[in-house]
């Protein structure tokens, strides 16, 4: 299955809440759209301001100059307005039928002819104002995007629209836009050094996937040729070395373990060790993600560093903070706790499966700028993609 249809069906619960809450927005607006003028998002960027779109009013007034759509032959005409007095062609039928909804495009010639394009209902539109980019932005912030984010992707997609009349399709795509000029930056595998053993250290909160993750990306690497070797550095808890061995043997890595409650860095010590002997590409170090007791904590992961560095001054060459999605704004604070801990290079985002918070990943994005190498899009081995912005862009604001 494709990153995007794989994407797609797992970020269900945040397209759905982001397009929904989109659709609902636009639905506020008056549900108009003159014949024949209802252009894609390209074409609504191109279009020139207001005067090409008719005041929100204007369909009640029957003079004005766009009246409503004409009625599909053999279909009653609009409810609201009066025809008019002197219709210029298809007259009205006179007995009242099944009502239609009011905005049809009335298909072309041929489409007519031969019957074969059925009406495609134009979607309802909205002005852009104040009200509905404060609508926007409301949207946004729930969808965890960010105060700061919300405001700047609101003022962007605002810039040189005013008074446009959008709909939610042009809406979603104009905010799929300014979502992949954030993400697009960031969107960066794991970069593969020359030097071997790469020492890739694993850090995050508790239960926030770092297992999970170090077990999939293994996987990957060894399918990629890769010799890895992995370090199951939270000593302090037996399950947490268990899982990972678990997940050593999914991927068919070695994984080292230590004693319970022995000195997670003499176990980093070892790992490098051996990875250096056995000429491994790759040692991935898990690590405890106890924030109880930051002062602890900090100084475990400061203590693996200064022994692996008695191997080689160059290492960690990476640190990867693995970030739950389901936690929201949490994951904002859990980057700031973690660039203090330890000297993050990278994020892997879990979890983005299911959870209607996958805004949050644009907020990071927009926040500090880190490469986000990888996406976790379920528990299965093979649930780890790279991040496509455009893709994940399109899936977050609900288009297909
Ligand atoms: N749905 C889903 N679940 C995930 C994903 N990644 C991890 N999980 C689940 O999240 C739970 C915690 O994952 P772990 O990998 O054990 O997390 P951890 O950070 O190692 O946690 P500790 O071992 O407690 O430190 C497990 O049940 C995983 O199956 C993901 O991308 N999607």
């Amino acid at each position: 299955m494709s990153f995007f249809s794989k994407l797609r069906e797992r970020l269900t619960k945040s397209s759905s809440r982001i397009g929904q809450g989109l659709d609902d927005l636009v639905g506020e607006g008056t549900p108009e759209t003159p014949p024949g003028r209802a252009p894609d998002a390209a074409q609504a960027d191109a279009a020139p301001p207001a005067p090409a779109a008719p005041p929100p009013e204007a369909p009640a007034d029957p003079a004005a100059p766009t009246a409503p759509p004409d009625p599909l032959p053999g279909q009653p005409g609009p409810v609201t307005p009066p025809p008019p007095p002197e219709p210029a062609e298809a007259p009205r039928p006179a007995a009242p039928e099944p009502a239609a909804p009011p905005e049809t495009r009335r298909p072309g010639l041929m489409g007519r002819l031969f019957g074969a394009a059925p009406p495609t209902p134009a979607e309802p539109r909205r002005e852009l104002d104040d009200a509905m980019l404060e609508d926007l932005e409301d949207t946004l912030v729930a969808a965890d995007m960010g105060v700061d984010t919300a405001l700047r992707v609101t003022a962007n997609i605002a810039e040189g629209r005013m008074g446009r009349r959008l709909s939610a399709t042009e809406l979603k795509t104009l905010l799929a836009d300014e979502i992949t000029r954030i993400m697009t930056p960031v969107a960066r595998p794991l970069p593969l050094y020359p030097k071997t053993p790469q020492v890739v250290l694993v850090v995050g909160v508790n239960g926030s996937g770092k297992t999970t993750t170090i077990g999939k990306l293994a996987s990957q690497f060894r399918a990629a040729g890769k010799k890895v070797v992995i370090a199951a550095g939270d000593t302090f808890r037996a399950a947490a070395v268990e899982q990972l061995q678990v997940w050593g043997d999914r991927a068919g890595v070695p994984v080292m373990t230590a004693p319970e409650g022995s000195d997670p860095a003499s176990l980093a010590f070892d790992a490098m060790t051996r990875a250096e002997a056995e000429g491994a590409d790759l040692l991935m170090i898990d690590t405890a993600g106890r924030l109880q007791n930051r002062a602890d904590l900090m100084e475990e992961l400061a203590k693996i560093v200064r022994v692996i560095r008695k191997k080689d001054p160059s290492a960690p060459h990476n640190t990867l903070l693995v970030l739950d999605a389901t936690t929201g704004q949490n994951a904002i604070s859990q980057v700031e706790t973690f660039r203090r801990l330890a000297d993050v290079s990278g994020l892997v985002m879990t979890k983005l499966d299911g959870t209607a918070r996958g805004g949050v990943l644009v907020a990071l994005a927009d926040r500090f700028g880190l490469p986000i190498h990888a996406i976790g899009v379920g528990e299965q081995i093979d649930d780890l993609d790279a991040f496509e912005p455009r893709d994940f862009a399109r899936a977050l604001v609900g288009l297909d």
